[in-house]
């Protein structure tokens, strides 16, 4: 498991081990780093680091001081360097002699676009957690300039680093080294990130619990079930489906097929789809109706079964059950428009809500707005249920706090119906036992793998995306 920390946090850590440890030794621990990688992206993409040219963006920080520090380092290896300075009286002072000992140059950013133009290497060290919204004007014109890949020194100067949310002009970088810990940014911006790398400066025993996790392949491959020698079908959970309807059996199909991948256990479908079901998967027991289905340990419901009263009627039923709930799609948008349904639910039951923003601003009368993380952590409170926010970044929310990130691999999964795949997925977990929170952070990372492993570069369907959920599991396992 990963762990996330605010900028908040980070500077606190950071002041702690300041204090302990020799004046600037910091910076040239990170700075190190930042040139170990740079030189490594630029023999890459150059076949070659001697000689090559690297242009430093700097702005009035320590991000600044970074990159000056790193462009020394560089020159060790015989790059050419040169430095942009956009606030030449702000620029860190330790950092700029160090470069102009190495005979690196410096200058103003009128003369940047030249160098900038033949550059085989831009490194952003505009701003790092300082940073308060897009980049200003004259930072912007350099990195529009550039053409060649860009190392971002912490995280992609524009981007927030606490939300991920860009608004207005911001680097997109190939690389980015970061130091000491992961921050939001890298988990909620991968695309303006790039490739991330993680440079260690000592900070990890300052820093405490994390404000967010990101699971790693490990983590899910742990938690997801595996039958054993005792287990039957009715031993590892059932999973009840109550999804789609006679004019739309697809979302049933869908999430019914995904659980039956999921796990190993049996999946019970409840629905006016259920001819369909039965016929696309024979291994469902599929009824007409919630109320004959049979005992489950869980229940996955909402896709497609409309918003009326016999949906309300359906969610009411589920709900007092008294076993875990994944609530998505239709039933989010019952549940906004009439909260008293959830007076069935027993308080102690697990309910997981996974709404998309559209769905979120229902349940919650806003959009989740910048910062989605905090707009998931409200709504887990006020519903007292896991919150999974959709989004290309999926954030999961506790109510208890705990929030986890899942970073896509790309952004094929923004097809129909592959919500309905993500539901069949989670239900299978909750019917399994898993933590709820664990169950949603868990399905996200197998529905983004399913998704890249079903696409490989190009379109898919929510259909491949069913077919692929062995693919990642394995992939997981391996
Ligand atoms: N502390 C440590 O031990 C270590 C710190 N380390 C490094 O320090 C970095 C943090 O440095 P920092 O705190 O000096 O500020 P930093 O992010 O460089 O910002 C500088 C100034 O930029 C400005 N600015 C703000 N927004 C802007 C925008 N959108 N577009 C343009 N400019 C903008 C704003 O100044 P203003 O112009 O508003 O007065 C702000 O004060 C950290 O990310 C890491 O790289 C590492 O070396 C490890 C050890
Ligand atoms: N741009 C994107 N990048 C990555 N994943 C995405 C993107 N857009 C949507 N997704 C994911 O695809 C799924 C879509 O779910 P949903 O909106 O409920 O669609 P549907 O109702 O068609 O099933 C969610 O899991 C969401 O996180
Ligand atoms: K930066």
């Amino acid at each position: 498991m990963q762990g996330i920390w605010t900028t908040e946090r980070i500077r606190a850590a950071e002041d702690r081990l300041l204090a302990v440890t020799p004046d600037g030794e910091l910076m040239r621990r990170a700075a190190f780093g930042l040139a170990t990688h740079t030189a490594a992206l630029l023999a890459g993409r150059t076949s070659g680091v001697s000689g090559r040219r690297a242009v430093l963006l700097v702005g009035s920080g320590n991000n600044g001081g970074d990159a000056l520090w790193a462009g020394a380092f560089l020159r060790r290896r015989n790059v050419a360097v040169t430095a942009v300075l956009l606030k030449p009286e702000r620029a860190h002072g330790a950092g700029l002699a160090a470069l102009r000992r190495s005979g690196g140059r410096v200058v103003s950013a009128e003369d940047g676009p030249q160098w900038i133009d033949r550059a085989d290497v831009v490194v952003d060290g505009i701003v790092g957690i300082s940073a308060r919204g897009p980049l200003r004007p004259d930072a912007a014109a350099l990195v529009e300039r550039a053409s060649a890949p860009i190392v971002a020194v912490d995280l992609p100067s524009g981007v927030d680093p606490d939300t991920g949310a860009v608004d207005g002009p911001a680097v997109r970088a190939a690389l980015t080294v970061t130091f000491g810990a992961l921050k939001p940014v890298h988990a909620l911006a991968p695309d303006a990130c790039g490739e991330v790398v993680l440079v260690d400066i000592g900070l990890r025993p300052e820093l405490g619990e994390p404000d967010l996790v990101r699971l790693d392949s490990p983590d899910v491959a742990a938690a997801w079930p595996v039958p054993g020698p005792g287990d039957d079908k009715y031993s590892q959970g059932v999973v009840g489906i109550a999804a789609g309807s006679a004019t739309y059996p697809g979302a049933a199909v869908l999430a019914a097929g995904s659980a039956v991948r999921a796990t190993s256990g049996l999946v019970r479908y409840a629905g006016h789809a259920a001819d369909v079901v039965r016929s696309r998967w024979p291994e469902i027991v599929a009824t007409g109706s919630v109320r004959d289905a049979g005992r489950v340990q869980a229940w996955a419901v909402g896709p497609g079964i409309g918003t009326g009263q016999e949906g309300r009627d359906v969610l009411r039923h589920v709900l007092g059950q008294g076993v875990p709930v994944c609530a998505d799609a239709d039933a989010t948008t019952i549940i906004a428009r009439s909260p008293e349904v959830l007076d069935a639910r027993d308080p102690g039951t697990p309910l997981v809500l996974t709404p998309h923003a559209g769905e979120f601003s229902r349940l919650m009368g806003e959009a989740p707005g910048a910062d989605r993380v905090a707009a998931a952590r409200d709504a887990a409170r006020r519903y007292d249920a896991v919150v999974l926010l959709k989004g290309h970044c999926t954030v999961v929310a506790a109510p208890d706090g705990r929030v986890a990130v899942n970073t896509p691999r790309g952004s094929w999964l923004a097809t129909a119906g592959s919500g309905d795949v993500l539901t069949g997925l989670l239900g299978a977990l909750l019917a399994a036992g898993l933590d709820p929170w664990l169950a949603a952070a868990s399905a996200a990372h197998v529905h983004a793998l399913a998704g890249s492993l079903a696409a490989g570069g190009v379109p898919t369907s929510a259909s491949a995306l069913v077919t692929a959920i062995p693919d990642a599991l394995r992939a997981l396992r391996s």
